[in-house]
């Protein structure tokens, strides 16, 4: 857990960079720090490993206040992971893995195993990559190491400094998506630094979304986008925010249309009741669906399913549904509950999918209406 109060810093020409800032990371949290550029996001980054140390104020990590306590051994209970990596070019990808277990104390052999195993973890094969020098990697693979590198002495917390600044879009969308797989493993407490929304939205469990030195909104990316707490928070998360809350508002249950479902098994009932049925098969998994046009056709339902790909599971994105909706050029999708070995929970139409984001919209404006409220009956 991360926690700061009140914090200021002010470099030597007396402006403040970071000013009076209270916030907390959750044990297991990963926050994004997102805004323009000297807003002060590093600032606040540099100061929880003490790399700078505040005017004013009072930082914890894990309950205990950092001023007393020595910065190397602070440093060793905190990976930091910065765009320029820094990896040593003389060592080889493994050795600069290991190198921190090393001096941890951890024997040689155990530190380069450990390391390995954390290769695998960020999707790198030591085989093929453990021998090779920095210089012999793609940019990714080198961020790629980076992590590996500081999650190898097992920290609590995690320091990310635009970690994914210096590669293309697709190599960073791709390696967001292994980090938010691979934080879903060690859930670590994570302070992320970024200056793109689309990647704060993406990797925050919360956002903190910078003015100058100060914090303008801290929320979950559905609300910063939904509801932005000003016009300057509104402006920077962008006119195409609509789009951006596709991307973290989950499919819920109650979303769903529930039409008619048959058996393969069944033999056809003659009247659907509906214009097509959902054809599960004998273990209730997905099969596909049957027009009304077919059923009329009579037989089993065997002979005349069809099959159907486009389904996800339940909680996955609007987005992803509308994305999997238009790859099937199909008017509906499956939704399946992963939990319940993939049992069939209904199906999302565009119309539903519409109506999830006016829901997501309103629940949001409603909150926002209950705080105002709140605040209006303490004042
Ligand atoms: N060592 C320093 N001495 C004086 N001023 C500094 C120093 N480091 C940073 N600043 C100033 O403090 C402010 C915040 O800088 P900081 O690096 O925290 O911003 P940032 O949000 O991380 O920016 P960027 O996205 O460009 O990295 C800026 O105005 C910067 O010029």
């Amino acid at each position: 857990m991360i926690r700061f109060e009140h914090v200021t810093k002010r470099y030597p020409d007396g402006t403040p960079a970071v000013d009076d800032l209270s916030f907390e990371v959750a044990e297991g949290e990963l926050v994004t720090l997102v805004g323009p550029s000297g807003c002060g996001k590093t600032t606040t980054m540099k100061m929880v490993n003490r790399l700078i140390d505040p005017t004013e104020g009072r930082i914890e990590v894990d309950g205990r206040d950092i001023a007393a306590e020595d910065p190397v051994e602070l440093r060793r209970r905190i990976g930091y992971v910065i765009q320029q990596v820094g990896l040593f070019p003389h060592r080889t990808v493994l050795d600069n893995t290991a190198t921190v277990p090393h001096l941890l104390g951890v024997k040689r052999g155990s530190a380069r195993a450990r390391a390995a195993e954390l290769l695998e973890l960020v999707g790198l094969d030591p085989a093929v990559h453990g021998d090779r020098y920095p210089h012999q990697l793609s940019g990714g693979q080198r961020q790629r190491v980076g992590v590996a590198r500081a999650l190898a002495a097992d920290p609590p917390v995690l320091l990310m400094d635009e970690p994914f600044g210096a590669v293309d879009p697709v190599v960073r969308e791709h390696l967001q998506n292994e980090f938010l797989r691979l934080q879903s493993e060690v859930r670590k407490t994570v302070l992320f630094v970024t200056h793109d929304i689309e990647e704060a939205v993406r990797l925050g469990d919360r956002i903190a979304v910078y003015g100058e030195g100060r914090i303008e909104q801290f929320d979950a990316p559905a609300t910063v986008l939904g509801a932005p707490a000003s016009p300057y928070v509104a402006d920077f998360v962008g006119a195409d925010r609509g789009l951006k809350r596709l991307s973290v508002t989950p499919i819920e249950p109650g979303d769903l249309q529930t039409p008619p479902v048959v058996h393969l098994d069944d033999t056809l009932p003659r009247d659907l009741g509906a214009r097509w049925a959902v054809v599960l098969d004998g273990d209730d998994q997905l099969h596909g669906w049957i027009s009304a046009e077919q059923a009329a056709l009579g037989g089993s339902v065997r002979e005349h399913a069809r099959r159907m790909e486009a389904w996800l599971p339940v909680g996955a994105s609007l987005k992803q549904a509308f994305a999997t909706m238009l790859q099937h050029d199909a008017g509906w999708i499956a939704v399946l509950d992963p939990a319940a070995r993939n049992r069939f929970l209904g199906v999302l139409t565009p119309a539903r999918l519409h109506e999830a984001l006016r829901r997501s919209t309103a629940a949001d404006a409603q909150a926002i209406a209950r705080a105002e409220a709140d605040i209006q009956t303490v004042g």
